[in-house]
């Protein structure tokens, strides 16, 4: 008798499939899906949580290095109009690479931000090129991967694997190639931020921040020290969050701010008004009584920050209308939760990555830890529904 048949018998002796609807699957379809799941829930991802910390760390050494050299013409605008850079389809490219290399025996699913079809155009044959060669750079000088060069047609390749659309069965990778590519292009902070989904639920996350200091930003002082900065944080489910310097020295365990007064807690939004209503927050804040002017900065390095609380809540409000990404939220998401702390939309729902491509909210999204969260809900709510009366 098959597996499945024996873990359905003992699934439906314990009245679990009864939770399940009758009519929407089939009961081979309902043993399979538990099965998943309950693999899931007892799983270790350790394999896959180094080949994440690796295939992050290599990629910010790329975007590092283009950071370090950014040109005019190393930026292109995507169809949407939001900027993309050579160390975007690079980062995406090496990073889908190594996935691959590192698990060739399983099925590959990725969901990405980027696409090769702006890269393909003729006017960007160039910048292809340079892709090409920093990817092939950046595979040499790190000296672990066994590869041959890539060609062009392998980067565009690698760049398209990222077009899953995830949802809630079986494995995909969530990656943001580079989180916060406005903050990239000013120098500022960005992350390479990289999740696991398995059935539908986040099970690690890694986020290389090679802005971030090693050290509190709570003070909100910004100036990048040389020889201080660069973080990789990374989470696995039910095993906590770590953080080291992403040059791979010294691994401490976080864990987020665990203040119940919001007047020490200070607030992170995103450094661009357009992503997020400054006003809203600022509202918010004032309501709740919080003391410090915000911690603005680009990037999920906010969730990384608040991880090892160097603030306690980060509000986003986005233009209405908007919709999130998972790639934006996922790596953040966990790396946050296995420190303590929650993320919920304002309504205080908790966030469904295993939708596909996007996140459905209600407004925005806001995270603390957990004593301060019915707090500021209270305080969202209250400030929402007077932005909405004033209109
Ligand atoms: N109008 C908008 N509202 C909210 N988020 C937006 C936005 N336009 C772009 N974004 C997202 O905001 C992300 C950056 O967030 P932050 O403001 O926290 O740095 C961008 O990620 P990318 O930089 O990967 O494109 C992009 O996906
Ligand atoms: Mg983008
Ligand atoms: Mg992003
Ligand atoms: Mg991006």
């Amino acid at each position: 008798m098959s597996a499945s048949i024996s873990i359905g018998q003992s699934l439906l002796r314990r009245g679990v499939l009864l939770h399940l609807n009758p009519t929407s699957l089939s009961f081979t379809q309902q043993v399979r899906t538990l099965r998943r799941r309950t693999e899931a829930s007892s799983m270790s991802y350790d394999k896959q949580l180094a080949a994440a910390k690796k295939a992050a760390s290599v990629a910010a050494r790329l975007c590092q290095k283009v950071q370090k050299a950014l040109l005019q013409s190393d930026v292109q605008s995507k169809s949407d109009k939001s900027p993309v850079t050579v160390a975007d389809y690079g980062s995406q490219a090496l990073i889908s690479f190594i996935l691959q290399k590192e698990f060739p025996s399983m099925p590959f699913s990725l969901v990405a931000e980027e696409d090769s079809g702006d890269l393909r155009k003729e006017e960007s044959r160039e910048t292809l090129h340079r892709i090409m060669e920093l990817v092939n750079e950046t595979l040499a000088s790190d000296g672990t991967i066994d590869t041959s060069p890539l060609s062009e047609e392998d980067v565009l390749v690698a760049i398209d694997k990222g077009i899953s659309e995830g949802g809630s069965q079986g494995q995909h990778w969530v990656l943001d190639p580079i989180d916060g590519t406005k903050g990239f292009l000013r120098g500022d902070q960005y992350a390479i931020a990289l999740a696991l989904l398995d059935e539908g639920k986040v099970v690690l996350g890694v986020l290389a921040c090679p802005n971030l200091p090693l050290a509190s930003i709570a003070d909100n002082d910004q100036t990048i020290s040389e020889d201080k900065v660069g973080c990789l944080f990374s989470a696995q489910v039910g095993a906590g969050t770590y953080m080291q310097s992403l040059d791979g020295s010294l691994t401490t365990k976080v864990q987020v701010s665990s203040t119940e007064n919001p007047e020490d807690a200070s607030v992170f939004e995103s450094y661009e008004a357009a992503h997020s209503s400054h006003d809203l927050s600022s509202s918010i804040a004032r309501k709740l009584g919080v003391k410090a002017p915000p911690v603005r900065i680009d990037s999920q390095a906010k969730y990384g920050a608040l991880s090892r609380g160097d603030g306690a809540i980060y509000l986003r409000f986005p233009r209405k209308g908007y919709r999130e990404k998972i790639w934006d939220h996922a790596a953040g998401y966990i790396v946050v939760a296995e420190a303590g702390g929650v993320a919920a939309d304002a309504a205080g729902n908790s966030l469904d990555f295993s939708r596909g491509r996007y996140l459905d909210l209600d407004t925005g999204i806001v995270v603390t830890n957990q004593k301060l969260m019915p707090a500021l809900l209270k305080a969202v709510q209250e400030s929402i529904n007077e932005r909405a009366s004033s209109l």
